[in-house]
């Protein structure tokens, strides 16, 4: 198992997919999970539920997929705020995607379907960063650079953080 993890739009669900193309895996995305259970979108639960009980429904996610899949797994960008996660995350392979905030607001700017991020996307992603760059890099066993990089450079480059070769 290749555990993705990174902060919105750094492109764990383009690069997981393709990791898992060049390893002839499967490829499963937590945030596609629930919402598939839930039946409705991740903005649509933070809306009507609020965050922590999408934290709470995210906790479940990332618990099943750990246990049920083999293969690449993206997380959500805020799942490793939980501590029983980040426990669970212990001796798995896991690859911290990063990128500076300019990247970040290139690529989630102006995307309604990023809750997080609606309102002023470079002061929120700074702030969610302070939050979180310890917790990222306290669970990853690699960091990749994203940060100027095509999709495609940056999965060779976890391959190579992980010294995996293709299938
Ligand atoms: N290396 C890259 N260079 C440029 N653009 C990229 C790169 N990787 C992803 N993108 C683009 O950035 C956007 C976000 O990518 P993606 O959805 O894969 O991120 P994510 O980490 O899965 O985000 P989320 O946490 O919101 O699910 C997409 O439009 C994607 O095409
Ligand atoms: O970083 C976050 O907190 C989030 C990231 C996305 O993957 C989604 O799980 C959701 O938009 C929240
Ligand atoms: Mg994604």
């Amino acid at each position: 198992m290749v555990v993705l993890i990174g902060p919105m739009g750094v492109g764990k669900s383009t690069v997981g997919q393709l990791l898992a193309e060049r390893l002839g895996v499967g490829y499963r995305d937590t945030d596609d999970d629930i919402v598939a259970e839930q039946g409705r979108t991740i903005a649509e639960i933070f809306v009507d539920e609020g965050e922590p009980v999408f934290r709470a429904i995210e906790k479940q996610a990332v618990q099943r997929a750990l246990t049920e899949h083999d293969g690449v797994l993206a997380l959500g960008g805020g799942s490793i705020l939980d501590e029983d996660t980040r426990a669970l995350l212990a001796g798995q392979r896991v690859v911290y995607l990063s990128m500076d905030v300019e990247e970040a607001v290139k690529r989630t700017g102006l995307n309604a379907a990023r809750p997080l991020l609606a309102v002023n996307p470079r002061k929120q992603w700074r702030e969610l960063m302070e939050a979180r760059r310890h917790l990222y890099e306290g669970v990853a066993t690699a960091v990749v650079t994203t940060d100027g990089r095509t999709p495609e450079e940056v999965t060779q480059a976890a391959l190579d953080a992980l010294e995996l070769k293709d299938a």
